[in-house]
């Protein structure tokens, strides 16, 4: 499991493992990570130009040590120190030591335009979100010259416990992080901002509380998906119902089932109005039509905005049995809901779902998910190119797996229905849509590798992601 907590849960296990060291010694680990994932980035370190953009606390400390480590590997290093009588006095004078310069300020954009990389370390987890106006400029310099950034344990000035990216921030092409993810570095937007995350080891993990937030990784998927025993059969492993697709959209019926069928449940019934169920039929022989026992459905997807489907969505909400709501099915749940419900939104439905403006909850997506988890009494899975599941008790997930070609039409169907699938085979409301996701995010990558892909390409792919995943814990 790939785990994120706030700065305060990582302010206080520091301190305990600080108290058990000899000073300094953090930072110590923390800098060496960091010159060791420069060093790597670079391919080597011997006549590289580094730029470090030292800011007042910490996260300047760590970027002057392990700059002092990197030109004692024969790179060029220089300093731009925004508060230098503030700078961080043991790594300035490491940097000095080691041959690295101190730039003055007006030969900054010289130094940028000479640097074959940059060491954000303006600010770390103690840094408020934003860029003060001499960190902004740097930073505007950095962005004119395209030169590659490593963020010094978060891209500065997201903030941090959020994700959220108030203007200015850092752009990092690598965020080479200390101890635990923060959850700025799992969840968009600041996920993009901190380009590809690396956690380096600083021995803080036997200290650290419950995750804020976490990501399922292979290992923790492989555990968690269902499979057939030897005397299963087809009810034993699960039956769901589909009700999804509408006579104008009938293709959201085909690709629902169709994500559903992909997935472990043992059959899938299909109820609808004629005109996709006939498409349905059609396309997968293997569903039954009509309605039938159930252990879980899948409501929404394609049902179009007639008043009369409220009806069916209320129906088998108050059926008792696990439910994923989806799309359309979204506009009919209003009051408080019971039992074991998945809902499924996009940043637009779920902004209609909290009468926000889209914008709102694009930049606020954790705060909003976990709004409408505690307002519905229900687990909201909000899709995007990072999607977080979060449930009414505060517990959040965020899916790691995924290629922007998965932003493809009727894919949020394919999705429903694997998530459907899971919760029919038995998984809880969180598990079924972390695990949904990462499978829909994964076949999307094998179906993908690079190219375009349609919604059914996923679908396709879903078994062959099941394989690898269960592959990984024999
Ligand atoms: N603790 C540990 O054991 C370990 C910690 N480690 C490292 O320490 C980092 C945390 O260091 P930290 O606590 O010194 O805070 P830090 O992130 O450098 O920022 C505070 C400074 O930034 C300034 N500032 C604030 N907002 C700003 C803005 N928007 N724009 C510009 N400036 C802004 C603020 O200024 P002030 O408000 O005081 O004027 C203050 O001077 C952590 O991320 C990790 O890298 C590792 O070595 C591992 C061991
Ligand atoms: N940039 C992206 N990167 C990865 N996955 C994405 C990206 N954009 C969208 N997705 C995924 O694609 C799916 C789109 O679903 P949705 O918006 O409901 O589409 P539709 O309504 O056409 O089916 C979701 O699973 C979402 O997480
Ligand atoms: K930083």
């Amino acid at each position: 499991m790939r785990t994120a907590h706030t700065v305060t849960q990582i302010r206080a296990a520091e301190a305990a493992l600080m108290a058990t060291l000899p000073e300094g010694t953090l930072m110590e680990r923390a800098a060496t990570g960091l010159a060791v994932a420069c060093a790597d980035y670079l391919g080597g370190t011997y006549g590289a130009g580094i730029l470090i953009i030292a800011g007042s606390g910490d996260n300047g400390g760590d970027a002057l040590y392990a700059g002092a480590r990197l030109a004692r590997r024969g790179a060029r290093v220089d300093a731009i120190l925004l508060d230098p009588a503030r700078a961080h006095a043991g790594g300035l004078a490491a940097l000095r030591d080691a041959g690295g310069q101190v730039v003055p300020e007006k030969s900054r954009a010289d130094a940028v335009a000479r640097a074959d990389l940059v060491l954000d370390g303006i600010v770390g987890i103690g840094g408020k979100p934003g860029l003060r106006p001499a960190a902004a400029e740097v930073v505007a310099l950095v962005e004119r010259h395209g030169v590659p950034v490593v963020a010094v344990d978060v891209p500065s000035g997201i903030d941090v416990d959020t994700g959220e990216t108030p203007e200015p921030h850092v752009r990092a092409t690598v965020t080479v992080t200390f101890g635990t993810h923060k959850i700025g570095l799992l969840v968009d937007p600041g996920a993009t901002a901190a380009g590809a995350v690396h956690l380096v080891d600083i021995g803080l993990s036997p200290y650290l509380p419950e995750p804020a937030l976490s990501a399922l990784q292979a290992e923790d998927v492989a555990e968690r998906l269902p499979a057939p025993e030897r005397t299963s059969q087809k009810y034993s492993r699960g039956v769901l119902g589909v009700m999804a697709g509408s006579t104008q959209y009938t293709g959201a019926a085909v690709l629902a089932v169709g994500g559903a069928l992909a997935g472990p449940a043992g059959m899938v019934r299909y109820v609808g109005p004629e005109q996709p169920a006939n498409f349905v039929r059609a396309r997968w022989p293997e569903v039954v039509v009509g309605e039938g026992r159930v252990q879980a459905w899948v409501v929404g997807s394609g049902l179009g905005t007639e008043p009369h489907r409220a009806e069916d969505v209320s129906r088998v909400l108050g059926s008792g049995l696990p439910v994923l709501v989806d799309a359309d099915g979204l506009r009919h749940v209003l009051g408080r809901l019971e039992g074991q419900v998945l809902l499924t939104p996009h940043e637009g439905e779920l902004a209609r779902m909290l009468d926000v403006e889209r914008e709102e909850v694009a930049t606020h997506r954790l705060r909003s998910a976990r709004e409408a988890a505690r307002r519905w009494n229900a687990t909201v899975l909000l899709k995007g190119a990072t999607t977080l599941v979060v449930t009414p008790e505060g517990e959040a997930r965020v899916n790691t797996t995924g290629t922007p070609w998965v932003g493809t039409a009727g894919s949020g169907d394919v999705l429903s229905g694997i998530c459907g699938s899971l919760l029919a085979a038995g998984l809880s409301p969180l598990d079924a849509g972390s695990v949904g996701s990462y499978l829909h995010g994964m076949a999307g990558v094998l179906a993908s590798r690079g190219g375009p892909i349609a919604a059914e390409d996923i679908a396709r792919t879903v078994p062959e992601a099941y394989r690898r995943i269960r592959a990984v814990a024999t």
